[in-house]
Parts: C-alpha cells; sequence; structure tokens
C-alpha cells in the first residue's frame, strides 16, 4: 500500500482501571495485555502501574510507582497508616507526572493503548487531588476511557449494588471521561441481574422489597429501603450515559465485547469530551490570565501608592536604597526542586535499582522537608 495514502496512525486509546480493592484490576489489566499481544499482528500496551503498595504484579509494567516512591517508608516518615502511605506516595509521584506523560507521548507513534493500574483506595478519584491531576492530564493529552471494575459475586445484593453504583457515579462526575462499567469475574457470578436492575429500576426495586429488613416492625419500609428506592430513579438518569460489560479475566470470556466499548468511548471522547476540555481549558486559561494581571496590577498600584508616601515622608531614603543578594538563593531555588527522573523501565533496565523521592537530595542534618499533604 502506497504510505502516503494509509490514514495516520490513531492516537493510543488510554484506560484507566478503577475499582475496589480485590476487584480484580490487576487481574484484569494482565487479561487484556495477554489478549492484545496475542492480537494479530500483536499490539503490546503500554502499562503503568499506580499502585505502590502491591507486593506482585501479573505483568510487568513499563512505568512503576514502586521504582519512584518506597510507600512503607512515607508511612514511617509521615507517621501514617497504609492507607494514608498509598495517598501520600501517589502525591508524591504525581509531582512528577509530567516526566510520565513525556514518556508516554514518546510512544504514541508505536503503541495502541495506554493502560493505567490504580490502588483499590477509590477515594483517591473521588476527592484526591492527585486522582484528578492524573486523569486530567492524561485525557487531556490522549484519548482516555475509564473501566471501573466491579466484583460481580459480591454485589448481587442491592445495597451493595447500589453503594458501587453511587461510587462509580461520583467517579464519572468528577473526571467527566468515558466510562465503561466492567463486570468481572463472571466465571463466578453472571453479570445479566446487573444488567436488568441497570435497565429496569422496577426489577431493582422489586429485588430490594423481597430483601431482608427492608421493612420494620409495623410491616412499613424502612428508612433504608425508601432512600433507595428513589436512589434507584436518580441512578437511572447515570445509567443512560454507562456502557456495561461482563467480562472474566480469568476465562478471557466478554474481552472483546470489552474493547469494543473501548472504541466506542473513542469516539465518545472525540465529539464530545474533547471539546469539552478544550472549552474548559480555555476558560482556566483566561481565568488564570485575567487573575495574574489583576494581581500585578494591584500590587503595581500599591507599589507605587507606598513609593509616593515613604519620597513624600523621606526624600533621602531613595538613595539608600540596595537589594543584596541572599548568598544561598542557588542553593534555596535548586532545593525546591526535585532532581528524580522518572524511568521508562522497558528502555533502561535496572533491576534491583531504586530511587526514593522521599530522600533525595535530604542530608544527615536536616530535618524531614516534604510538606505533608492537605
Ligand atoms: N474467579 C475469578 N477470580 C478473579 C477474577 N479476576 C480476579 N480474580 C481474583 O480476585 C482476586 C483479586 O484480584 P486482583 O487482580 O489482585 O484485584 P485488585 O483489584 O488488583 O486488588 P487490589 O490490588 O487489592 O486493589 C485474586 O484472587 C484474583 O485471582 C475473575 O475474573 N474470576
Amino acid at each position: 500500500m502506497d504510505p502516503s495514502t494509509s490514514a495516520p496512525k490513531k492516537k493510543p486509546m488510554t484506560i484507566i482501571t478503577i475499582g475496589m480493592a480485590g476487584a480484580g484490576k490487576s487481574t484484569f489489566v494482565q487479561r487484556i495485555n495477554s489478549h492484545l499481544h496475542a492480537r494479530s499482528p500483536p499490539s503490546p500496551p503500554y502499562i503503568l502501574n499506580l499502585d505502590p503498595a502491591v507486593t506482585h504484579l501479573p505483568f510487568e509494567a513499563n512505568i512503576d510507582i514502586r521504582d519512584t516512591v518506597n510507600y512503607q517508608e512515607v508511612m514511617k516518615q509521615y507517621n501514617l497508616g497504609p492507607n494514608g502511605g498509598i495517598l501520600t506516595a501517589l502525591n508524591l509521584f504525581t509531582t512528577k507526572f509530567d516526566q510520565v506523560l513525556t514518556l508516554v507521548e514518546k510512544r504514541a507513534e508505536t503503541v495502541d493503548y495506554v493502560i493505567l493500574d490504580t490502588p483499590g483506595q477509590i477515594e483517591i478519584f473521588t476527592w484526591s487531588a492527585s486522582g484528578a491531576i492524573i486523569t486530567d492530564a492524561v485525557a487531556s493529552s490522549l484519548p482516555t476511557v475509564v473501566a471501573y471494575i466491579i466484583d460481580t459475586p459480591r454485589t448481587t445484593a442491592p445495597a451493595t449494588f447500589m453503594s458501587n453504583m453511587l461510587y462509580a457515579c461520583s467517579i464519572l462526575y468528577k473526571t467527566k471521561l468515558p466510562f465503561i462499567l466492567v463486570f468481572n469475574k463472571t466465571d463466578v457470578q453472571p453479570h445479566e441481574f446487573a444488567l436488568e436492575w441497570m435497565h429496569d429500576f422496577e426489577a431493582f426495586q422489586a429485588a430490594l422489597a423481597s430483601h431482608n429488613g427492608t421493612r420494620d416492625a409495623e410491616g412499613e419500609p424502612t428508612y433504608m429501603n425508601s432512600l433507595m428506592n428513589s436512589m434507584s430513579l436518580v441512578l437511572d438518569e447515570f445509567y443512560q450515559h454507562l456502557k456495561a460489560v461482563g467480562v472474566s479475566s480469568v476465562t478471557g470470556d466478554g474481552i472483546d465485547e470489552f474493547f469494543t466499548a473501548v472504541e466506542a468511548s473513542r469516539e465518545e471522547y472525540e465529539t464530545l469530551y474533547l471539546p469539552d476540555l478544550e472549552r474548559a481549558r480555555a476558560i482556566r486559561e483566561k481565568t488564570l490570565q485575567d487573575a495574574k494581571a489583576d494581581v500585578k496590577e494591584d500590587s503595581m498600584s500599591r507599589f507605587m501608592k507606598d513609593l509616593t508616601l515613604d519620597r513624600a515622608s523621606n526624600p533621602d531614603a531613595a538613595l539608600l536604597d540596595k537589594w543584596e543578594q541572599e548568598e544561598d538563593e542557588d542553593e534555596v531555588g535548586a532545593d525546591a526542586e526535585l532532581d528524580v527522573d522518572i524511568r521508562d523501565s522497558t528502555e533502561h533496565r535496572w533491576p534491583g535499582q531504586y530511587i526514593d523521592i522521599t530522600r533525595a537530595r535530604r542530608h544527615a542534618d536536616e530535618n524531614i522537608n516534604w510538606p505533608r499533604p492537605g
């Protein structure tokens, strides 16, 4: 085929896997990884592991947060528990996310998919700054979809199903990205019940009514029951914006349907999300510029006012004005910047080597100088 007539390569699609601990995110990432390797021609993805606490991964990540941040050390230094340690480790890693993006963008011509495996601390994507920074940064550079992984066998009770859907809902509204609900572990529990509950709220309400504990001693619906009934109506609107697929990460069932949903999400990203993102970015830049201009103008007018007053009260003072350069100014400037680079381990194999950014540029006599989060 004449290369000049062939279509330009599509940008790689980024799949961000999010889900509760144990839902099967890492197993799912490994399943789609092996599916892409087995394609003809093979299409190995570029994988990022963002879980600092994982001890074993079933795949080899191209960029691994564990090469940069030691979460045990973070826990010790900040006196945090495991959850706080994971969140803080991810916050620290996020300060280097521009480098991560540069490495990913370098591979844009050779890979079709970029996959992010994330920690089970789902709150990272509902309220923490790093979750938003990561999703915004990735989505403003590449077409992106969120794959929300659900542990289907543990979601068969209506109340658990609803709480899982509410989490998914808050992540959707926070990220505003195309979204696929991935009902995992269908080899253990088929996901048809969930599809039925999503498409027919009366079926969900019937399941709720037949569940224990939905009526009080007088036979009246309990508060929780009424609340969940109303919520199911609210969620009905949310379900309209979602694609849902059932997969088994163990057997590979449903993975083709998942990739069909990913391709549909690419279109959704380009027609709906990208224009929104660009509008939001333009507004943000304009607001930032206006704010900077206002601050500058305000500071300048205050400065001029002070100067006029000062000159009037003490006409000789201006002659004594002299700006003294701080002796260790360079040192301070350099210290404020971290001096650690994120590595793409596919390019530089360096087994056993490890950079701890929490300790970089630290001296023995120095106090901990990392800012506490929040
Ligand atoms: N039967 C079955 N088990 C699965 C499937 N996917 C994952 N599992 C099992 O579920 C457990 C958790 O899987 P992981 O992939 O570690 O889950 P995770 O979401 O990455 O967990 P965290 O790292 O704790 O966030 C493991 O025992 C997996 O073998 C599946 O499709 N079917």
